[in-house]
Parts: structure tokens; C-alpha cells; sequence
């Protein structure tokens, strides 16, 4: 494959607005192939960005004018999208979540793994400057052994009226649309979780899903992590992520971030905090990469079938009250015993 990366869209909404800007912007991807089910959406969407409209993602495969997709429709409608698409072997990006049960995500990476074709989930934090650097900096030892990660996601989103508030589009609430984001990060920098504990806070908005949830997880490496997701509270937290290590700290910023020496030491600034547009960017440009086989996925197919697996066992333990198993391997954890 060489030129431009020909990259095809399903599901003309708002997000799908969000990476036509950031494509716009310069990098390795053309947009030259638009699906939805509304016309409307697709034409106008087309007319923006001088991409072909189709009304069916199935009509855009058969054009065979993409080296891949990216899908950008609601959750419940990712399954049958991409397994449609993968089997025609294109490769496929997929906005999270995956999908909203764990029997449609199994059958979506299985089918990717049948037509030997890329599926990775969309995840913009991990294309987020200072999101790589705290990364590198843990993995080159400069907090330490990692052994706490907090992690905040709250602003005030009226769901009121979105398919986000409808379970049967959705799969859930707050948690499985901003927590997934949250247990991509956390499995991001710790590794795989084994057991979660949730709970649903009391709900602002007149929704029938949950709009504000605490998570609690720990991981196999022996951290443990706070997750605090809401629609309905805002937070104005600096910082997205914090993790405290034996030997220091590090938090990554909205507007910038920080790294600390020590237990006590003075914080030492870095990076320029999140970036929306470049993230996506990058995050093309790296699937891009991978569909040329020059890259591997980020977040590979395993890790996005993980997230489902998290998520939906955090829903579990709020509707039990328990800590639950995470990662299906990982249910035997010397922390299960110390739960029970
Ligand atoms: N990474 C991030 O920062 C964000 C990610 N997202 C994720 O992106 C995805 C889309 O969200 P969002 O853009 O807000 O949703 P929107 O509702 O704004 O857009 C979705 C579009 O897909 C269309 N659509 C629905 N079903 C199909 C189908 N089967 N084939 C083709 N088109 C279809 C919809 O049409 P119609 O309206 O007629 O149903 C609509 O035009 C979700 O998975 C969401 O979780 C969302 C926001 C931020
Ligand atoms: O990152 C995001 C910002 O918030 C949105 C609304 O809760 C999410 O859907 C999205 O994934």
C-alpha cells in the first residue's frame, strides 16, 4: 500500500466530525468514504469533506475505495458493523466501546482474527503527549514501583436526550461510555486487572441509566486504582491521571503535567497537557501505520476485548454489591482470596 491512506467512515455524527478536523490537519489519511443511515448526515458530512456518501456501511465495503474503516456510530450497532466489515477484509478502528456485550465483543475480535485483519478500539488517551511520556518515565523507574493510579473523568454532560441514556443503544451508562476510556488507561499503565468494585452514585439527571460512578480496581501487578466517572458533577480536577509510585509521582494534566521526586519532593512540570485533535490525529496515523503493517495496535484487539470484560464486570459488582473478577484468566488471583 502506498500513497494515501484511504480511510472509509461509518456513522456520520459528532465524533465523526471531531476526526474529520483533525485528518484535515495534515497526516497520512484522506477521507474517501462516508456511510450512515441518515442521508442527510452522510451528504452533508460528504459535501464537508469531499468524501463519497454511501447509506449502508455494506455499500461502502463493496465500493472498494478504502484501505480501512473507521467506525463512529453508537455502541450497540459496532458488532454487526464490524464483523460486516472485517469479513470483507477491511481492517477497522472502532470508537469504544467495543460493543456492549462481551459474547458481540468475542465475536467481533474472532472475526477480525478469522479474516487475519486489524481491529483495534479507538483510545485517545494513549495518543496524548504527556500520557506517553508519564508512561515512559514509569517504565524507565522514576516513581518507582507504580502503586497507585487515580483517575478522574467528571464534567457535566446533559444525557438527557442522547441515545447515551438509552441502555439498549448504549449498554449502560457513565461507565461504560467515559469508564472505558478509564480502564483502557489503567490496563495501559498497570496491566491487566483482576477484580473490580463499583458503585453507582445517587443519579442527577432524570436518565434510566447511571450517571456517576466510583470504581475501585486492582491489578495483577498488586496496584490498586481509583476510577471516578460522572456526567452530572464536575470535578475541575488539573489532573486526569495520577499515579504515585514507591519512589515518586507523576500526574498528567488537562492544561499541563507534572512529575515528583520522592515521596515529598518538589513537582517538576512537563508537556502541555490534552490535546483532542492531535490525539486523533496521531491516533489515525497510527492505525495507518499498523494497517501497513509497520506498527502494532494500541490498544491491540485482546486489550479492547479487556475493557468490555472490566466494564462489564464493574457492572456486575454494582448490581451485586461485590468485588467481582475482572480479566476472565486472571479470576483466581491471590486477591480474590483476600476479598472473600
Ligand atoms: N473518543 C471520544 O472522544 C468519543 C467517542 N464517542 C464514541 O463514538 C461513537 C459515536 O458517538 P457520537 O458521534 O456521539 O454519536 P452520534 O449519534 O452523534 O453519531 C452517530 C451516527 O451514526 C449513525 N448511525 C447509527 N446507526 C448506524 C448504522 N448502522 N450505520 C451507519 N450509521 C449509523 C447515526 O445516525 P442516526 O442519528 O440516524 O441514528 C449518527 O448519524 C460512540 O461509540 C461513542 O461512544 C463519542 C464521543 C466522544
Ligand atoms: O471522551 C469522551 C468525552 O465525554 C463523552 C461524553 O461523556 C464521551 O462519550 C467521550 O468518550
Amino acid at each position: 500500500m502506498s500513497g494515501a491512506f484511504r480511510l472509509g467512515l461509518v456513522g456520520a455524527g459528532a465524533i465523526a466530525r471531531s476526526y474529520a478536523a483533525a485528518i484535515s490537519g495534515g497526516g497520512t489519511a484522506q477521507l474517501v468514504a462516508v456511510a450512515d443511515t441518515d442521508g442527510d448526515a452522510a451528504a452533508a458530512f460528504a459535501r464537508d469533506t469531499g468524501a463519497v456518501p454511501f447509506s449502508s456501511h455494506r455499500d461502502l465495503a463493496a465500493a472498494s475505495i478504502c484501505d480501512a474503516v473507521l467506525v463512529t456510530t453508537p455502541p450497540a450497532t459496532h458488532a454487526a458493523i464490524v464483523i460486516d466489515l472485517v469479513s470483507r477484509g477491511l481492517p477497522v478502528l472502532c470508537e469504544k466501546p467495543l460493543s456492549i456485550t462481551l459474547d458481540s465483543a468475542r465475536q467481533m475480535t474472532q472475526a477480525a482474527a478469522d479474516n487475519g485483519v486489524v481491529l483495534s478500539m479507538a483510545s485517545k488517551f494513549r495518543f496524548v503527549d504527556d500520557v506517553i511520556r508519564a508512561r515512559e518515565m514509569i517504565a524507565e523507574g522514576a516513581i518507582g514501583a507504580p502503586l497507585m493510579l487515580e483517575n478522574v473523568f467528571t464534567s457535566v454532560v446533559d444525557m438527557t436526550n442522547r441515545w447515551n441514556a438509552d441502555a439498549r443503544i448504549s449498554g449502560g451508562g457513565v461507565l461504560i461510555d467515559n469508564g472505558t476510556h478509564s480502564i483502557d488507561i489503567v490496563r495501559y499503565f498497570l496491566g491487566p486487572i483482576t477484580e473490580v468494585f463499583a458503585v453507582a452514585g445517587p443519579r442527577m439527571q432524570p436518565v434510566g441509566v447511571e450517571d456517576t460512578v466510583t470504581l475501585i480496581a486492582r491489578t495483577a501487578g498488586g496496584a490498586q486504582t481509583t476510577v471516578e466517572t460522572s456526567w452530572s458533577l464536575h470535578k475541575d480536577r488539573s489532573a486526569f491521571i495520577a499515579v504515585y509510585g514507591t519512589e515518586g509521582a507523576i500526574e498528567v494534566g488537562w492544561q499541563g503535567s507534572r512529575f515528583r521526586r520522592g515521596r515529598a519532593g518538589i513537582w517538576e512540570p512537563y508537556g502541555t497537557g490534552y490535546d483532542k485533535s492531535a490525539a486523533f490525529a496521531r491516533q489515525i496515523d497510527h492505525f495507518a501505520a499498523v494497517v501497513r503493517g509497520e506498527d502494532k495496535p494500541l490498544p491491540d484487539a485482546a486489550d479492547a476485548l479487556a475493557s468490555v470484560a472490566v466494564i462489564q464486570a464493574a457492572y456486575r459488582s454494582i448490581a451485586t454489591g461485590r468485588w467481582v473478577p475482572a480479566e476472565p484468566d486472571l479470576a483466581h488471583s491471590p486477591f480474590m482470596e483476600i476479598a472473600r
